[in-house]
Order: C-alpha cells, then sequence, then structure tokens
C-alpha cells in the first residue's frame, strides 16, 4: 500500500478510536445512573441516548476493525440481509428489533449508497402510542455526516429519503416522518398475533445466535477464608449469565475459580500438622476453618520459627510432595463442603477449578513470558506491564523476588489455558469492581503476549458493593461479617413468616408451603440483586425485598401464580386452548390486548441485549413490565364471564391464551434468573 494512504489510514484510525473511547467514557457514566425504574420520561430519553451511543459506538469499533484489517484489499460490500416477506415463515423466536435494524440498513444503505456504515438506529417509541411503538432516529446522525461532506440537508429531508427507500415488510403497518426527522413505526397487528399464536403453538424459542464457547468464571471465594456477600452477588450474577447463555445455546462453562493456591496455605499446613498430626488417617476436626485459619494467622504474625516452617511448607506444597498435597486437600475438603451448602440452596450448579489446578500451566507461562521477552526485571522480581512504552497504569507481578507466582501470575495462566485449551470465545470474569484494574492489566497483558487475538477480550462483569439498610457496609448487629449461611437461614424464616402473615399456611399443603417459602426466600435475594444496575452498590433489606408490592421477586411470584389460576377457574385444559388456537389463532381486538401482544414480543430483543452487556437488571425490568402490562390487560378485559351465582357464561378464549403466553414468558424470564416458580403460593 502506498504510505501516503497508509498514514491516512492511521490517521483514521486513530481518530475513530479516540471517538470510540470517548463515546466509551460517556457510556460508562451513563451506565452508572441507575435506570433501574421505569416510566420516568427523562429516564426513556437518557436510555434511548444510551442506546444511541453505544449503536455509534459499535459502529465506530467496526470501523477501527475494518481498517486495520482492511490492508491494500478492496473493502467487500457488505452483503445486504434478507428480509421476511410472508408472515408465516416467522417463527416464535422472531426479534422485531434485529428486523427493524435489517430494513433499516438496507433502507438507509440506498437512500445513502456513498455513507461507510451509516448508524441504524433503532429504538422503542416509549408510551405515548402517537410516535408509534418503535422509531428509527438515524436521520439526525446522517444528516450530520452528510453536512460534514458539504451535502445541504436537513434531517426532515433525510427521513423522507429513507422512508422513500424502506422496501415493505409485513412487520410494517405504516411509518411516519414526525418532528426533527423522526421515523415513527407502527407495528402490524397481524404478524404480532401470528407470532403470539406461534409462541403459544411451539412454545419459546432463543433467537438464533452464533454458538460460541463462552468461559464463565464466577463465584470463587477462597479456602479457609470466609465467603461473603460479595461472593453471593458474583455467584447470583454469574449463574444468572450462564443460564441466559445456555437459554442461547451457546456452549457455557460454568468455572468456580477457588483460591486455594495461596501463601496462606503454608502456615495452614503447619498449622494443621502441629495440631493433628494424624490427619492423613483421620478427618481433621476443622469444621470452623475460620478459627483455624485465624489460629494460624496469628502464630504466622508472631512466631519467626512458625513462619519460617510456614513458607518451607509452601514451597514443598507447590513441587507436589504428597503428604503436603494430602494435607491441603483436606483443608480444600472442609471449605468446599461449607460453599455447598450455599450453592446447594441457591440450586448453583459450578465445576471447582482453582487457582491450583494452573500450578504446572503457571510454570510454563512464566517462561513463555521469561523467553519471549515480555518480563522485566525489578528489585529483584519480575513483573509486566501492559504497555512497555507508555508504563500506563500498574504493571502484574509475574514473578515475586522470592520465586512464588502471584495472583497475577495464576490470571495470566487461567487466559491462557481458556483460550489455548478450552478454545473460548469469550471470556467472563464476574468480580467485584475492586478488581476492574487487574482485570484490565490481565487483558492488556495477555494481548501483548499474543495469548489473546486483538478481537477477544477480557470481560469483567464488576459489581458494587453490599450495603446494610444502615448503607454501611454490611455488618451484623454485633459488627462481625455476616455468614451467608445465616442470612440464607434468615431469609427462609423471613420468608415464611410473610406467608404467615398473609394466611397462606392455612390455604397450603405443608408440602406447598415448604416450597413456596423456598421459592420467595432465594427468590427475593436473587432478584434484589438482579434487579438493580450491577455497577451500583447495594443494600440489602429482607423488608423491601419480601414486599409484594413493587419490582420484587414476591410480587412476581404472586403475579404469575394469579395468571395461572384464571384458567384454573376456567376449567380449561391448556389441550381445549391449543385446539382453539389452531382453530381460530389470535385476535388482539382490545386495545390492552394489543399493547400487552406488543411487549409479550420483546423477549429475543431483551435477550440479545442482556447476552450482549450482560446487565440482567433490564431482564428482570422487562419481566416488571410484562407484568404492568397484564394486570393493565386484566383490569380491562374479562377472561371469563360469570353471572350472579358464578356460574361461567362465556369463555374469552383468545384472552385466555394470552394469559397463557404471559405466563410462559415470565417463567422463562425467572428461569434465566435462577428463580424457581410455584404453582400455588
Ligand atoms: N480468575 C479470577 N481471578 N477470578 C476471580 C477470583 C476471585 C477471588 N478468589 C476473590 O475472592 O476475590
Amino acid at each position: 500500500m502506498a504510505d501516503r494512504e497508509h498514514a491516512k489510514l492511521e490517521e483514521r484510525t486513530s481518530k475513530a478510536e479516540k471517538e470510540a473511547s470517548a463515546i466509551e467514557e460517556e457510556l460508562n457514566k451513563l451506565a452508572k445512573g441507575d435506570l433501574s425504574f421505569v416510566g420516568d420520561e427523562r429516564l426513556d430519553k437518557l436510555a434511548s441516548e444510551n442506546e444511541k451511543l453505544k449503536h455509534r459506538l459499535e459502529v465506530l469499533e467496526n470501523a477501527i476493525k475494518a481498517e486495520s484489517s482492511s490492508k491494500a484489499v478492496k473493502k467487500e460490500p457488505r452483503k445486504r440481509p434478507s428480509l421476511i416477506t410472508d408472515i408465516n415463515s416467522v417463527e416464535s423466536n422472531f426479534c422485531i428489533l434485529e428486523e427493524l435494524k435489517n430494513i433499516f440498513e438496507v433502507a438507509i444503505g440506498s437512500a445513502y449508497p456513498d455513507l461507510e456504515d451509516p448508524p441504524i438506529i433503532i429504538t422503542l417509541s416509549g408510551n405515548n402510542p402517537k410516535f408509534g411503538d418503535y422509531q428509527c432516529n438515524s436521520s439526525m446522525a446522517i444528516a450530520q455526516l452528510l453536512k460534514a461532506k458539504n451535502v445541504k440537508t436537513n434531517p426532515r429531508e433525510v427521513a423522507n429519503n429513507i422512508l422513500n427507500k424502506t422496501p415493505t415488510s409485513p412487520l410494517i403497518e405504516k411509518i411516519e416522518v414526525a418532528g426533527a426527522g423522526f421515523l415513527n413505526i407502527y407495528l402490524n397487528k397481524s404478524l404480532v398475533e401470528h407470532v403470539l399464536n406461534s409462541i403459544f403453538r411451539f412454545g419459546i424459542k432463543p433467537p438464533p445466535v452464533k454458538r460460541e464457547r463462552v468461559i464463565v468464571d464466577f463465584s470463587s471465594p477462597n479456602i479457609a477464608k470466609e465467603m461473603h456477600v460479595g461472593h453471593l452477588r458474583s455467584t447470583i450474577i454469574g449463574d444468572s449469565i450462564c443460564r441466559l447463555l445456555e437459554f442461547l445455546e451457546h456452549d457455557v462453562l460454568r468455572i468456580n475459580h477457588l483460591g486455594d493456591w495461596g501463601t496462606q496455605f503454608g502456615m495452614l499446613i503447619a498449622h494443621l500438622q502441629d495440631k493433628f498430626p494424624n490427619y492423613k488417617t483421620h478427618s481433621p476436626p476443622i469444621s470452623d476453618l475460620q478459627a483455624f485459619y485465624k489460629e494460624s494467622k496469628k502464630r504466622f504474625d508472631e512466631d519467626e520459627v512458625f513462619k519460617k516452617r510456614a513458607y518451607a511448607c509452601v514451597v514443598r506444597l507447590q513441587s507436589g510432595d504428597p503428604d503436603y498435597i494430602a494435607a491441603w486437600k483436606k483443608i480444600c475438603e472442609v471449605s468446599r463442603l461449607e460453599f455447598q451448602k450455599i450453592y446447594d440452596h441457591l440450586d448453583i450448579k459450578i465445576i471447582d477449578r482453582g487457582e491450583s489446578f494452573y500450578q504446572d500451566r503457571m510454570v510454563a507461562t512464566v517462561k513463555y513470558l521469561k523467553e519471549n521477552g515480555y518480563l522485566e526485571e525489578d528489585e529483584g522480581r519480575y513483573i509486566m506491564w501492559g504497555n512497555p512504552d507508555t508504563h500506563e497504569g500498574i504493571p502484574l507481578t509475574i514473578v515475586k523476588s522470592d520465586g512464588g507466582y502471584t495472583y497475577d501470575t495464576s490470571d495470566m495462566a487461567t487466559i491462557r489455558q481458556r483460550v489455548e485449551e478450552e478454545k473460548g470465545d469469550r471470556f467472563i470474569y464476574v468480580a467485584d469492581a475492586g478488581q476492574h484494574t487487574h482485570f484490565v492489566t490481565i487483558e492488556a497483558c495477555a494481548k501483548r503476549a499474543g495469548i489473546l487475538k486483538p478481537h477477544q477480550k477480557v470481560e469483567n462483569v464488576v459489581f458494587g458493593v453490599v450495603l446494610g439498610e444502615d448503607k454501611k457496609k454490611f455488618k451484623t448487629r454485633s459488627g462481625d461479617t455476616i455468614k451467608l449461611i445465616d442470612l440464607i437461614e434468615e431469609g427462609l424464616k423471613r420468608s415464611l413468616e410473610k406467608l404467615v402473615e398473609k394466611g397462606r399456611d392455612k390455604v397450603l399443603s405443608p408440602e406447598e408451603l415448604e416450597k413456596a417459602q423456598k421459592a420467595v426466600a432465594y427468590g427475593c435475594i436473587k432478584y434484589a440483586d438482579l434487579s438493580h444496575n450491577r455497577v451500583n452498590d447495594y443494600v440489602f433489606s429482607f423488608d423491601k425485598m419480601l414486599d409484594d408490592k413493587g419490582n420484587t421477586a414476591v410480587y412476581l411470584l404472586y403475579a404469575l401464580t394469579r395468571i395461572r389460576s384464571i384458567a384454573r377457574t376456567a376449567q380449561i385444559s391448556e389441550e381445549a386452548l391449543l385446539a382453539e388456537a389452531k382453530k381460530t389463532g389470535f385476535k388482539l381486538t382490545h386495545e390492552a390486548e394489543w399493547k400487552l401482544g406488543k411487549v409479550l414480543l420483546r423477549l429475543p430483543e431483551v435477550i440479545l441485549k442482556v447476552a450482549n452487556d450482560l446487565y440482567l437488571h433490564s431482564l428482570c425490568e422487562y419481566l416488571y413490565e410484562i407484568s404492568s402490562a397484564f394486570t393493565e390487560f386484566y383490569d380491562k378485559c374479562y377472561c371469563v364471564e360469570k353471572d350472579k351465582d358464578g356460574k361461567i357464561v362465556k369463555i374469552y378464549y383468545e384472552r385466555l391464551m394470552l394469559c397463557e403466553v404471559t405466563a410462559r414468558l415470565m417463567e422463562k424470564c425467572l428461569d434465566i434468573l435462577g428463580i424457581k416458580t410455584v404453582s400455588k403460593m
């Protein structure tokens, strides 16, 4: 390639990169604002701004990628997406938003063929029906782009041009140009009815995506130390991310990256040898590992001789001495049993693969990094910079001055294992915000060392800290840290109290009551966590979680049982409804039915969004939106009409079908959130 062209390309790339990072910064700011409640117009606006910025960012990032890979080869024109032409070809997993993006990509592409990667910005229109159902807001951005090319135009003119080129689609009833140049899109009712019918008849299916191998590193408590509320958040968020990706049929590997290989094991083993010399034949009574840890730590800090022995123990352990490995295993077992209790309560499936798993790989990784000149000597240690020229940020400590390895070393070996052996496509780490810099550095170093390819990233799903109701660090009344198991037991107790308070113990059988108690207790803890924007700190309050009004698990579980009971009262079996659906299909006549129907069709778009940004509160908001739309529908539309004596005189089959689809969608969302539903409570 000619030098001049190369320089130009580079200039553009760096400009785009700067723009992208500026946008990313803005996005981060937006993301920190809590958008967790719905309905406020300003928030809607912000959210839609957010969408636009995200889209811009995506476009710019794509441009960077394309530019850096374009070399001298002329870029192939992007393949036009294929659009639906026939309602009957549409299945239950149809994603309206994706189709609209495709439609407008075609429209904008033919209205402005000279614009490279024009922004395709489609958002929901919000609550006012006069703005249509969705809107395309690309005109403003395109007018700007044209202005930069000295083309005189205005957004309204652009909007009209786009409209003229928009292909007809069975998805769209009509499009109107409005205001400054918005394109308001009205959906075609028959298509919505058709998709609802397919969901009803063939079930909920995931929207199609390219299958990826995703490694999700979550929970990851440390052996012999406490599993604390931070680990609880990681467990809940991580499990839900896995469930969502599994629903999309990705190949998900759930990894518990246990802290099972640090210096602390030296002192624990040394202490074990003194206290329980026959640990190899008898299980040592260290059920209270915390206390055991504290004792050994005390000796370690106070007794020089013990300290030396402890260090020697680490060396023996890490070199694989069978006696030391046996002692270490005993200690790990005790911790694991404790962790397992929590996982059993919360129904968490996870594979234990702690730091120790990487011992040999750490040796190999250190060798690789050393031989390829990535390490620098620094006062006896070996460090690695993400960027050796700027020395920005902080370096990783790969080898300590005593020759030992660190958390950094293990994460470098870990990412290498996940790329090379697991052949992962996506690497997700659910860990508190305090570790973010660590993961940023791991990513930079892994890229620098060629372990991660340029398009691969370390996705650190960060979350804020858990606060008590006094907004201070979550502690017991006496000021101790809270044991997770105690927290869960309290949840169970409080949930039962709540059910009894509502007189449910008189209506439900003991088994039903216990099921409801567990669903509510575990559900409320999970939902409270997941329904808040995870980057924010969140206040742990059983009172709030167990409130049956507002956006809580209790409210949603009740709403769901109520919906389920509608069909029960009507005494219409699912088979009878199905037969009816085959005959008549769906008809959305009442305004409230139509509104609910449109909300129900948004699952694919919400799922795809969350799979991308891993913010689960959007899914919770959607769930709450379904239940609000349902309430409005149920207030306004009879499903079953009865006479004065309570005898059923008329059954509205389509409405019962709508109830069924609503219930199934809510169940699916709750399932992804890891929340069990009950048929009665
Ligand atoms: N690959 C990782 N570093 N995963 C996160 C580990 C979390 C760590 N054990 C902690 O308790 O904070």
